[in-house]
């Protein structure tokens, strides 16, 4: 999905990991790789420039907080105006106890009776009882459609094959369901008329009868940045409460669809993402846009660091960054990487990481660990707290202890040394600290 788009932004990130400093030059480089990715995605060029004016201020005015590298920052911003660009993190929430009349709109195409058996399904999986009332008049064979998909999922749909009348099924629709105690009605509108003004004149008479608790509407994402224009005039009708972009797994202009429609300040609920009953996704900004950058949530280990930073770590910390860490500091480095979900994880999280990292490194790394948590638990306290006094003959006793051979021990050695070493060098900057400990910066 927005293969191009992920591309260029991924492109434009590695440049920033693999660079040995970074001063003004680089982060324009960054600003300018980045419009061009979004401007080939068809974002708003107005939209653009915001993104990377903020960019640029930001990455040179802010101070790093701690225990985040400059570099790691920078990132961490760009997320942050991305997901910003892409709308808000609130999530719609159904009213309980009542029945919900969601009323879907769109023109012709944008994918409006797909999208409502796909929404029909996802509702019901997550254990909302849901109806559907079709009510697209005007294309032949629009009722067919929805009644062959929602019946693979159990889902009833009230049509009038024969009735052209549409707020009347709406009407008729809505009496058929009363006192059955659906959760979620879903009303799946006409997208054509003769006259575009024919069309926007039958939303208004049916969004009179429905009294719509929430408007959808669906845009296909193809179309790019006139998704605003598009927006505006069906919000003039039926005020708009949610936006569905479909289409984004066959578009090139699909980081413009989602930010014109964030533009509207309605908020994107859902995405299609291919011709499947299942390919429909609720929609968040951050997961979105770490998605796109490779670096899943970034918030878990911006979460890791601030712990590190707390928590009455503060000694600890500065003994780590001052090289003199001790073995149990380093074992608390293993127990904090493990807590936070597991290297795998974190390294998919760590800015820039993730697509880097060889599948059979991550995987040698954390058996890796596992054996040294048990060579370290079998250490003696004063051998933890300096692992120098680790003789050939406290190697010996420590393998027998753990269970695995000496030149383990040895090994788990060495890497304590060279990350203290290097710790030092870094002068406490945790990630790439984290990192270098783990043999991987
Ligand atoms: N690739 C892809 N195709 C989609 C997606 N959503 C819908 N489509 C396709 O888009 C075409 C149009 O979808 P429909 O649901 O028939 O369109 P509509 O908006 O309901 O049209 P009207 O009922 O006339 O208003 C169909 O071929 C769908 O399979 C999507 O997320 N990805």
């Amino acid at each position: 999905m927005l293969d191009g788009l992920k591309t260029g932004l991924r492109a434009a990130l590695k440049k920033i990991v693999n660079s040995s400093a970074v001063d003004e030059s680089l982060i324009k480089e960054l600003s300018k790789d980045i419009q061009r990715a979004l401007l080939q995605s068809d974002v708003n060029v107005k939209l653009v420039f915001q993104i990377t004016k903020n960019l640029e201020e930001r990455s040179l005015k802010e101070t790093p907080p701690p225990g985040l590298s400059r570099k790691d920052h920078i990132v961490k911003i760009l997320y942050d105006e991305l997901a910003k660009l892409l709308g808000t993190e609130e999530q719609y929430v159904f009213q309980p106890g009542k029945v919900n009349k969601v009323l879907m709109l769109g023109i012709q195409g944008s994918g409006k009776t797909t999208v409502t058996s796909k929404l029909a399904k996802l509702l019901t999986r997550q254990g909302y009882r849901v109806a559907v009332i079709g009510a697209d008049t005007y294309r032949p064979g629009a009722l067919t459609q929805l009644k062959t998909m929602c019946e693979k999922t159990n889902v009833e749909v009230y049509g009038e094959e024969g009735n052209k009348d549409s707020p009347e099924i709406v009407k008729n629709g809505l009496k058929h369901f009363e006192g059955q105690s659906f959760d979620i009605i879903l009303i799946d509108t006409a997208g054509r008329h003769k006259e575009e003004k024919d069309l926007l004149d039958e939303m208004t008479r049916i969004g009179k009868v429905a009294d719509p608790d929430l408007a959808l509407l669906i845009i296909d994402g193809t179309i790019g940045q006139q998704c605003y224009n598009q927006a505006e005039a069906f919000h003039k009708t039926v005020p708009v409460g949610g936006i569905i972009i479909t289409k984004l797994d066959s578009s090139a202009k699909g980081g413009g669809a989602l930010a014109a429609a964030a533009a509207t300040g309605a908020q994107i609920m859902y995405i299609g993402t291919g011709e499947r009953i299942d390919d429909l996704e609720k929609f968040s900004p951050t997961r979105f846009v770490g998605r796109m950058l490779g670096m899943g949530d970034i918030q878990a280990l911006l979460d890791m660091a601030k712990r590190l930073e707390t928590e009455g770590n503060e000694d600890r910390l500065k003994r780590i960054s001052h090289g003199k860490m001790n073995m149990e500091d380093f074992y608390f480095q293993i127990e904090e990487a493990t807590k936070a979900g597991g290297l795998r994880n974190i390294l998919e999280n760590m800015p820039g990481f993730s697509g880097m990292v060889k599948e059979d490194q991550v995987e040698q790394q954390e058996q890796r660990m596992e054996k040294w948590r048990y060579i370290i638990q079998s250490m003696t306290k004063d051998e933890k707290s300096d692992p120098d006094l680790i003789n050939a003959s406290r190697v010996k006793r420590i393998a027998r202890g753990s269970g695995w051979p000496e030149h383990e021990v040895k090994e788990l050695l060495k890497a304590y040394k060279n990350s203290k070493t290097m710790m030092k060098a870094s002068k406490g900057r945790q990630m790439q600290g984290m990192l270098r400990k783990m043999g991987l910066g």
